[in-house]
């Protein structure tokens, strides 16, 4: 509620503020439009044209903002500050509007006399003589050219990879939207090209994601560099690229030699090494090509078959280049359907474990590979490699790879009752995505639990690219189940990045030599250089050698003089069942080799 005393002393200052005259009360806005128009001219541009168009006024502003003189403006037109931005049809408008007497709105780019564009957002009202048509024409204008960029800048990000500052999926998805269309129209071909790069993953892990950064940027202007200006490189993930190539040819064989060229000159562009501040990083690149023309299908379905074809690429190793075709469409839902049925198979038991000897210098075995197989109810028996890679990429490694431990084990303790193979252990192999899972130590001790084995016969067998993402949690985790008596083996060693840092830090029993390297032994003077080398290597760390794939007796012979102690091929045994591994070496051998 208001006070009487409140009361009171409004009506005393409402007397107080009436002027007393006329006089005063004409000062009194006099004063009022002064300050309001002070007020406006340090805000916005004000300019006052004739009906014409000829500026007659100009404020500070405008001069200011346009960087012409107050002479320069009164007498020209607004054509002095026309940028070109907007076509003829847009200023028709404007004059249609306010020529009819009615006031116009809008955002207008200008340029100022030092050639900088400015924007503002202008109203102009149309002053009416006492015929109603206009006299004058008042325009305000404010600058809002900061907004503007801020909304161009905000436009670009959506558009663009913030990284490289190529066009990103969202722009990608436009051009090639156009790129249709305008096929339709011409009959020209176009090319969508997916590359990604051979080796990035390595670089990120073993020199930082920061290098990784910078090289993604040299490869973005290389690709820049190849293409003309019409067509469009874009970023679609951490190392995928694709280029769009447009108005190739009307002929499609003419077009696709174009679209084949410029394959080979990225490839080319991309071949020599990559400066990274000193550091010298090759690089390679798989490409997957297709060739489009109007009556291709829509954007989703024609960058899903360049995938296909990148996938293809990728498929026949590093730095390969794969045009589409309509059969490897049929060859990826194949695998498509390999995936679908891998998902059934461990339901319908159809994976069965092999065994593979590792033998002693008296070729007697101490140990035994587990070796997957898959008895695939229409595609016959499978080796891994028809399937390993897809239940990678597909997460049902996971599943399988406990599957694999859970027989290994099963069979360890059959194995265990008999007491000429009680001292048999098994090594197993493990995926990448397997040891990567955050769960992988607490499935393998569960398995273990749950078979009751003495852990100190399961060897995990694992490979050195494993270790690149995070050494720290990578020995944690080997640690926790060294802990329980678990084995761990190196396999393939000699083929990844074999880095001695890490050697030294893991809590490693055992290094398998890849078998490419005793391929060539003993002839291959740089084979044997290089198992000499981890021999020694392994006899100063303390670690067990099994050389891998011994196939002759010259191998043998080369790596048993040379210190080698466990060796594992088709010398001593091809991978084979449980019950041929027992008959296979016989109780009395096993007597021997359990004695030795
Ligand atoms: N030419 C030749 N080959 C020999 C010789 N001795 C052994 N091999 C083959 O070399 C591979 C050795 O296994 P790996 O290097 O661990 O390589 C394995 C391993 O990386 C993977 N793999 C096998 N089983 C499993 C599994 O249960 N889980 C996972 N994650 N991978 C598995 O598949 C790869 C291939 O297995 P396999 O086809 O069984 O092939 C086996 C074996 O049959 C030889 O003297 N000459």
């Amino acid at each position: 509620m208001q006070s009487s005393q409140a009361v009171t002393d409004h009506c005393n200052s409402s007397q107080e503020a009436e002027p007393a005259s006329a006089d005063q009360r004409l000062a009194l806005a006099l004063k009022e439009l002064k300050d309001l128009k002070a007020a406006l001219n340090a805000h916005a541009i004000v300019a006052v044209t004739d009906a014409r168009g000829v500026i007659t006024q100009a404020n500070e502003k405008f001069c200011e903002v346009s960087r012409y003189s107050r002479d320069e403006l009164i007498g020209s037109t607004h054509r002095i500050v026309n940028s070109g931005t907007h076509p003829r049809s847009f200023f028709l408008q404007l004059w249609k509007t306010i020529s009819s007497g009615q006031i116009w709105n809008g955002e207008i780019c200008n340029r100022a006399k030092d050639g900088a564009l400015y924007w503002v957002q202008t109203t102009i009202v149309p002053q009416l003589g006492p015929d109603g048509r206009p006299e004058q024409y008042i325009s305000i204008r404010a600058d809002i050219t900061q907004r503007k960029r801020a909304e161009e800048q905000a436009l670009h990000l959506a558009l663009h990879d913030a990284l490289t500052g190529l066009a990103n999926r969202v722009l990608l998805a436009e051009h090639l939207q156009r790129t249709l269309a305008s096929s339709r129209r011409s009959r020209r071909h176009g090319a969508l090209m997916l590359l990604d790069l051979d080796n990035f993953k390595d670089v990120n892990d073993r020199f930082g994601h920061s290098q990784g950064d910078a090289l993604l940027c040299q490869i973005a202007l290389r690709l820049l560099a190849c293409v003309r200006e019409t067509d469009t490189v874009a970023r679609v993930g951490g190392d995928e690229f694709v280029i769009l190539l447009n108005e190739l040819d009307t002929d499609p064989a003419q077009a696709s030699v174009h679209a084949y060229a410029m394959a080979e000159r990225l490839r080319e562009s991309l071949g020599s090494t990559f400066d990274l501040g000193g550091l010298l990083v090759p690089s390679t690149l798989s490409i997957g090509l297709l060739l489009f023309d109007g009556s291709s299908d829509g954007t989703e379905e024609l960058m899903k078959r360049a995938d296909m074809a990148l996938y293809q690429a990728k498929e026949r190793g590093r730095n390969n280049v794969c045009v589409f075709d309509p059969t490897l469409q049929a060859s990826i839902l194949s695998q498509t359907g390999l995936i679908d049925d891998l998902r059934q198979a461990i339901q319908r038991d159809e994976f069965h474990l092999l065994y593979q000897p590792v033998v002693s210098p008296l070729q007697q075995p101490q140990d035994w590979e587990a070796l997957i197989r898959w008895q695939h109810p229409t595609r016959g028996l499978l080796a891994p490699a028809a399937f390993i890679k897809l239940a990678e990429e597909s997460g049902l490694i996971l599943s399988l790879g406990q599957w694999v431990l859970r027989a290994a084990c099963e069979q360890l303790t059959h194995w265990g009752r008999v007491p000429a193979t009680a001292h048999w252990s098994v090594a197993v192999n493990v995926s990448a995505r397997q040891f990567l899972d955050p769960a992988f130590a607490a499935r393998v001790q569960s398995v273990i639990e749950g078979s009751g084995i003495n852990p100190s016969l399961l060897r995990l067998e694992l490979t050195e690219s494993m270790f690149l993402t995070d050494i720290e949690k990578s020995i944690l985790k080997m640690q926790s189940l060294r802990a329980l008596g678990v084995q761990f083996a190196l396999d393939d060693f000699g083929t990844g990045y074999s880095s001695l840092s890490y050697l030294k830090r893991l809590p490693l029993d055992q290094l398998k030599v890849d078998r490419s390297f005793v391929q060539g032994l003993p002839g291959s003077r740089e084979d044997a250089a290089i198992t000499t080398t981890i021999l020694t290597l392994a006899r100063t760390l303390g670690l067990q050698v099994v050389a891998e794939g011994v196939e002759n007796k010259a191998q043998f012979d080369f790596l048993l003089q040379h210190g080698c102690s466990a060796f594992q091929g088709y010398l001593f045994g091809k991978p084979m069942s449980a019950q041929d591994a027992a008959s296979h070496f016989p109780p009395a051998r096993q007597a021997i080799a359990g004695s030795e």
